[in-house]
């Protein structure tokens, strides 16, 4: 295994589950028929993280997120969501967590501020201290951008209007823990970049965990404070974006051109490497780059190494130097 294996927020052996902690997964399984889709995930969340959870098609992240909720059985393992075992969770803990669903689409008669205005009367009850609930139904329109559609009949809404009054319906309650399962897709550039102000607010204000799952890489690295990889039914890498790419690899790719000729170098020493090519050549050097690994370098090679169960093989290639000419003795 490599050392970006190692999930440095796993729970600690002997910890009470749920202590402190807004999500505690310990050996978490699930077996559809004779398949094993989970074979023992462990992560935890504290409060107000935004943790991603990416992985490739199938690797089993909406069927996490749905034992998350409560929606489906796990085979086994503990998981605590919010203190509280998810299979066993009631309306008060349900009250506490947010969830995005596609399943708005039948109501297309009702209008938008009516229906969130509709929905957030059942949050009432479950107002704390600390929270008062639900949200103030022409503030959370504004807070998604539908401020301009409030009184449009969800029918007459387009797809991404839609998602947005999704995610509206998600946080009417202002949930302390938001699960968002792909909730950009279909978001052009605008709404996507609302949405992420929107995941930042409430994240920094409101203290909400959120745990999203998505295919877009960047996405997560703008959004979540710590990424967790789920391949081959467990996660493989857990930390933040800049931690998952600096313990793949410490090397750097340099690019550069001389008399009309390129090269390309890989070492972990690039600012020695870059001097010594300038102290050689001078002004001759021209078109310098300097790359490290990107997260989506590190996503691949991290996948293709759980999937092929070739170990520290796919390593070795990913960080091999792809010399195509030598000009320094680095
Ligand atoms: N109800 C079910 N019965 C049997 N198999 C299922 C069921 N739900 C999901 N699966 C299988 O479990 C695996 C994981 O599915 P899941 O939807 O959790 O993956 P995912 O990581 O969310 O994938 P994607 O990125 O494509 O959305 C897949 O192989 C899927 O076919």
């Amino acid at each position: 295994m490599t050392g970006v294996t190692a999930p440095v927020t796993t729970a600690r052996e002997g910890e009470p589950p749920g202590e402190g902690l807004v999500l505690d997964v310990r050996g978490l399984r699930m077996r559809y028929g004779s398949t094993d889709v989970l074979n023992g995930v462990d992560f935890v969340a504290r409060p107000g993280e935004v943790v991603a959870l990416l992985g490739p098609n199938g690797a089993g992240k909406t069927t996490t997120i749905e034992i998350l909720e409560g929606f489906r059985m796990r085979s086994a393992g503990d998981v605590s969501v919010l203190g509280v075992d998810p299979a066993h969770g009631d309306e008060n803990w349900r009250a506490r967590v947010g969830v995005v669903l596609q399943s708005w689409r039948d109501h297309g008669k009702w209008r938008v501020r009516e229906l969130l205005a509709h929905l957030g009367m059942y949050y009432g009850p479950y107002s704390t201290d600390k929270i008062t609930r639900p949200w103030d139904a022409d503030e959370l329109i504004d807070a998604v951008g539908l401020t301009e559609h409030a009184q449009k009949k969800i029918k007459q809404l387009s797809g991404g209007q839609r998602r947005r009054l999704d995610v509206a319906i998600g946080i009417v309650g202002r949930p302390e823990l938001l699960f968002l399962d792909e909730p950009t897709a279909g978001f052009d550039p605008e709404a996507r970049r609302e949405f992420h102000e929107l995941v930042h607010r409430l994240s920094d204000e409101a203290s909400t965990t959120i745990m999203l799952t998505t295919h877009d890489l960047d996405e997560a690295e703008k959004l979540a404070d710590r990424i967790l990889i789920l391949a081959g039914g467990k996660i493989i890498a857990d930390g933040s974006a800049d931690e998952l790419s600096r313990r793949m690899s410490t090397e750097a790719e340099i690019k550069w051109t001389r008399d009309g000729q390129r090269f390309v170098h890989s070492t972990t020493e690039s600012t020695r490497y870059v001097h010594e090519l300038f102290k050689q050549h001078g002004d001759a050097i021209g078109d310098l780059e300097v790359h490290r690994a990107s997260l989506e370098d590190t996503y691949m090679a991290l996948v293709r190494e759980a999937e092929s169960g070739q170990g520290d093989a796919v390593l070795r290639e990913f960080a091999e130097i792809t010399e195509v000419g030598t000009e320094a003795g680095a």
